[in-house]
């Protein structure tokens, strides 16, 4: 292929679409410049807000110029998370259609693997696509699945462990070759779990016998096998089907690097080992022709396999294989925040790696803000929303906050705190602690996201509603009628190489068996979906509402067979209802007239706000109780890499509480606010204020 050279003009042009007036990537030598035309093996790694994303938008700007490539390859774009990929979308789409189109490919490294290896290796083994990939529909069909295995029910508790998983020595369908699962703690460790009786109380407690681990073990690859005879595959399944296929057809790897020349991944540190693996393993090859980049923060990395934060980045600076080393790119500053919150961010680095690596504040405002330490006693939680609100137009009236960004929108304010809800019991220790649902009306319900929702009234006001054509509410509905097949645990039969499989229905599943059943009557059923779909765009949500109560409870129940189990009951409610709608992460409106969004600290990543207030929350402990001399500009003792005689990382929540704060408050270009109990901080507001928190005491006790 001919060798591509990013021109200055072209970046320049970037320049204007993608930064403010005024703004630019800097002169022809500057780092930024240097990244957007660096077409070779490398990985940048820079602080919150410098403007990797941006960096990386001008790049695809510039490439998609030459696309079509001269060898009709194309460009592999990667992220975590939907939310990182839709800015993608959002911000070139309209400028560079052809970057979206064949044989580019732009989205989440899950989508990627499962569409180019998981559902392929699916294909060539069961001659059909899977039903669902997706690891909570998973769970739940296990947890049913279980209940129907007396054998097991001894060692269940293992498959509420979210890291615990078990898997086939062998993938799918092999175990006739290699008939013993095994049980591994996590599929990123490989690490192997003995299958033990359940350590309890019971005085009698002994390992199982050979016998009981085989009939246990017979009976785990029943439940396996029956889920995903059923097409239904978890996360961790789908990485190691694609594992299995691509060692097995090596040629493949040949093919997606003729297919990519140019890969990029956003987000690199949100990815996990097997991530980063099965990535390497296709493209980073010793001969690869594809020329991969990787894009991201050791230290913003707070997505782990569960509500833990992983302190140990598992990205890992390339190991060469052709003597030329691989360089880490560095870009020094961030645009996004003022020295006074960079000066507070630069104290909650986790790691110093690379050497250049120091938070420093570019934006310069007229009239600094500097960052407010809120300190609120418990019974005044309730009143957070409220003050942030008055905190903010307090500043807009002195002129130190915009009152509208550059489209003259309102512009962003973010609640945002670590821990959510409370997914564990309350109990007499906890039922005074804190999290975000204590503060406002919150659930982690990620609107348009989930296409099972929790009620049929969700199903008729969640809907994408971007479409301007019906076909949004007409899937959202039969969704929601599936769900209900599901909920009945109706399933039709199937023949998979001279096997019999019960499969639940999917959408086109149910319309097919609908049009064909002769004692079904297909075009009342078409004309009724056309008229509920009509109804919900004309804001008649109600009315749809009850009518498909009433289609779900008479002809439905009746060509289906259903019984309407209180699960169904549930899901189809008593009433419309659009006023206890529940919050979305997202979504989340305080208030009328400011508005003021709510969220974990996980929905925020990568985000930019005006103002963020950051509130502690108890997970463990709170933020203040597990660390807090950083927040004073000092540093904090070198937690990294610290550990005990037996080797096992200490300061594991002191890290974790580090790095939450650290991505939290590295969002607001103008205020930042940090809440606190008051209890906690009461002691140190001397070593605040010399920091340069102005101390905010209206939610004190009198
Ligand atoms: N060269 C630049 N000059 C001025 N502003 C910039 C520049 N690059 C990016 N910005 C602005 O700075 C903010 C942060 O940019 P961006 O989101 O690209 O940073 P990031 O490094 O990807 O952040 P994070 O680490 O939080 O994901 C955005 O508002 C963006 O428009």
């Amino acid at each position: 292929m001919r060798q591509i050279e990013i021109s200055i003009e072209d970046i320049r042009e970037a320049e204007s679409l993608l930064l403010d007036k005024g703004e630019s990537f800097g002169d022809e030598g500057s780092e930024r410049i240097a990244f957007i035309r660096n077409l070779k093996i490398c990985d940048l790694l820079a602080v919150p807000g410098s403007g990797k994303t941006t960096a990386l938008l001008a790049k695809l700007y510039c490439l998609n110029k030459h696309l079509p490539f001269d060898d009709n390859s194309g460009i592999l774009v990667l992220a975590h998370t939907n939310a990182a990929i839709d800015e993608i979308k959002d911000k070139l789409q309209q400028y560079c259609p052809k970057l979206f189109q064949y044989p580019n490919y732009i989205d989440t490294v899950q989508s990627f693997i499962n569409r180019y290896l998981t559902v392929p290796r699916f294909i060539h083994k069961n001659g059909v696509k899977p039903y669902r990939i997706d690891s909570d529909f998973y769970s739940s069909e296990r947890e049913k699945l279980l209940d129907t295995f007396t054998v097991i029910s001894e060692v269940k508790h293992l498959f509420n462990t979210p890291k615990i998983d078990w898997l086939y020595t062998y993938s799918f369908r092999e175990f006739e070759e290699a008939p013993r699962l095994r049980i591994v703690k996590s599929i990123s460790t490989d690490e192997e779990v003995d299958i033990k009786k359940p350590k309890g109380k019971s005085k009698n407690y002994q390992d199982w016998n050979n016998q009981t681990k085989e009939k246990v073990t017979d009976n785990l690859i029943k439940v396996k096998t029956t889920i995903w005879d059923r097409g239904i595959l978890s996360y961790d399944d789908s990485y190691l089907f694609a594992s299995k296929h691509i060692d097995d057809f090596c040629e493949l790897k040949t093919l997606l690097q003729k297919r990519f020349k140019y890969v990029f991944i956003d987000e690199m540190q949100d990815l996990l080992k097997h991530q980063i693996d099965i990535i390497d393993k296709i493209f980073f090859t010793k001969v690869s022709s594809s020329i991969i980049q990787r894009i991201g923060d050791k230290n913003q990395a707070i997505y782990g396999p569960s509500k833990s934060v992983d302190v140990e980045s598992v990205w890992e600076t390339r190991q060469d294989f052709a003597q030329s080393k691989y360089i880490d790119l560095v870009l020094a500053g961030t645009n996004r925040l003022t020295k006074e919150v960079a000066q507070i961010v630069d104290c909650l680095v986790l790691d110093r790696k690379p050497d250049s690596y120091k938070v420093i504040g570019k934006r310069i405002l007229e009239k600094p803000v500097p960052p407010v330490l809120v300190v609120f006693s418990k019974e005044k939680k309730k009143e957070l929303p409220a003050l942030f609100k008055t905190i903010i137009k307090e500043h807009q009236q002195a002129k130190q906050i915009p009152i509208f960004d550059k489209y003259g929108n309102q512009p962003k304010f973010n609640l945002i705190a670590w821990s959510g809800e409370w997914n564990e019991e309350r109990t007499e220790k906890n039922k005074d602690k804190i999290r975000l649902e204590d503060i406002v009306p919150y659930s982690r319900e990620i609107e348009g996201k989930k296409e099972f929702l929790n009620s049929l009234s969700d199903h008729l006001l969640k809907y994408d509603k971007k479409k301007q054509t019906l076909e949004a509410i007409r899937k959202s509905i039969l969704n929601g009628l599936i769900h209900i097949l599901r909920l009945e645990r109706k399933t039709y039969l199937s023949i998979l190489r001279q096997r019999s499989i019960n499969r639940f229905y999917t959408k086109s599943k149910m319309i097919e068996e609908i049009k064909e059943r002769s004692d079904f009557d297909y075009d009342f059923f078409k004309e009724e979906l056309y008229n509920w779909c009509w109804q919900t765009k004309t804001g008649n949500e109600k009315t749809a509402y009850n009518k498909i109560k009433d289609f779900v409870l008479n002809k439905f129940k009746q060509w289906f067979n259903l019984e309407i189990n209180s699960e169904t009951l549930a899901f189809l409610g008593t009433d419309f209802t659009n006023g206890q709608m529940l919050q979305s992460e997202i979504d989340v409106k305080v208030e009328d007239d400011l508005e003021v969004n709510v969220g974990t600290v996980h929905s925020v990543k990568g985000q930019t706000h005006c103002a963020t207030m950051y509130v502690e929350t108890s997970y463990y402990k709170y933020e203040t109780e597990k660390i807090i001399t950083p927040l004073f500009l000092e540093g904090h003792n070198c937690i990294v890499g610290k550990r005990d005689s037996k080797g096992k990382e200490i300061d594991i929540r002191k890290k974790e509480a580090l790095k939450m704060m650290y991505v939290g408050f590295s969002r607001p270009t103008h205020l930042l606010c940090f809440a606190a109990l008051e209890e906690n901080v009461t002691c140190h507001i001397d070593n605040f204020k010399k920091a340069g928190w102005r101390i905010e005491t209206r939610l004190l006790n009198k």
